[in-house]
């Protein structure tokens, strides 16, 4: 088939192309997206740990998007955070209106459907949201504030805040591998990632069987991640999300039970100069049922600065970015969408 240029999405690194603007999926110069077995993360042998982020490393360049399985987050937690997840979308709106996120300085609380806009080229998101970060109860003028919580429905702060706390563990982690696989010491961001820089999401999509799919107003638009890196936990079986290979062809990616989806962001991609790809994706929910996610946008502490590493600048790549504030950084992406 050939590809005509159809849209561009505009990123905080600049526009990129997409090629085709189908909703179908063909394969184009990746056609799947690598599993990560992650049980040698945990080894105490370097080699072991060098080995994981070796396949991290492949994947970050030629993919931008890996599943993590054997990551030691449990079952229990990931299933009880969606419950929560179902229980929060089925209150009224009036009660989700209460804690609305535009009524909060930090980003935190509730988005209704179309509330957000991912893709500036589109009409809205056809998903709503319940935003939550760090609980950070002091002055701030960055990122920082408290958490809130639907009055009405206290029961889901223990289970919400406890896979908060689990993906915390596995970003820092994930941390670790970045920086062997980008020949850093293993604790390199390890003063950089306290877990204050992070957010996360409860999302849900109701299906958009319309025959004629409008192709503006997608359950989230084409797009890239601005934090480092996300991690995504994806309900079983039920497909939405795509992701755009370098051929202009949107790929999917599959749930996989036991795993989650992590994908390369804006922020990680500047610091490496690019040599790690933050993919353009989106979601489009055709399976004629609900569908719930919980992406975890992770991050360095919002004070850090973000300069292209030494490592990732060579006569072939010379140096893209200029050093930026982390927290200006999201605070001004955040601000486009909303
Ligand atoms: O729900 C999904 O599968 C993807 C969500 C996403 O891409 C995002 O929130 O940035
Ligand atoms: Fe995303």
């Amino acid at each position: 088939m050939t590809t005509t240029e159809t849209a561009t999405v505009v990123t905080g690194n600049g526009p990129r192309k997409i090629l085709s603007n189908s909703i179908d999926l063909k394969p184009g110069d990746f056609s799947s997206i690598p599993i990560l077995d992650l049980s040698l993360a945990f080894s105490p042998d370097l080699k072991d740990r060098k080995a994981v982020a070796e396949k991290l490393f492949d994947a970050c360049t030629r993919v931008g998007f890996f599943y993590v399985k054997n990551h030691n987050v449990p079952e229990e937690v990931v299933s009880q955070c969606f419950d929560a997840g179902r229980d929060f979308f089925e209150l009224s709106m009036e009660e989700k209106m209460k804690i609305y996120i535009k009524d909060s300085e930090n980003f935190k609380g509730y988005t209704p459907l179309l509330g957000e806009n991912t893709d500036p080229a589109g009409r809205g998101d056809l998903h709503e949201g319940f935003d939550i970060g760090y609980d950070y109860a002091g002055e701030g003028g960055k990122m920082e504030g408290v958490n809130r919580w639907p009055e009405t429905l206290p029961g889901i702060k223990a289970p919400v805040t406890t896979y908060f706390s689990e993906m915390v563990k596995l970003g820092k982690k994930l941390f670790q591998l970045f920086a062997l696989s980008l020949d850093l010491e293993e604790n390199y961001f390890d003063g950089l990632v306290s877990g204050k820089g992070g957010i996360m999401r409860l999302l849900h999509y109701p299906p958009q069987m319309d025959e004629n799919l409008d192709m503006k107003q997608l359950g989230i638009g084409a797009h890239s991640d601005y934090e480092c890196f996300t991690i995504l936990a994806q309900q079983e079986e039920v497909e939405a999300l795509q992701v755009l290979n370098k051929g202009g062809e949107w790929v999917a990616a599959t749930p996989i039970a036991g795993t989650f989806v992590v994908n390369v962001g804006d922020m990680m991609a500047r610091w490496s100069n690019d040599l790690y790809l933050s993919t353009i994706h989106r979601a489009i929910n055709r399976t004629g049922i609900r569908r719930y996610s919980v992406p975890f946008f992770f991050g360095v502490d919002y004070e850090s600065t973000i300069e292209v590493l030494e490592s990732c600048v060579s006569e072939n790549r010379p140096k893209k970015y200029e050093p930026i504030n982390a927290g200006d950084y999201i605070k001004q992406r955040l601000s486009e969408t909303y």
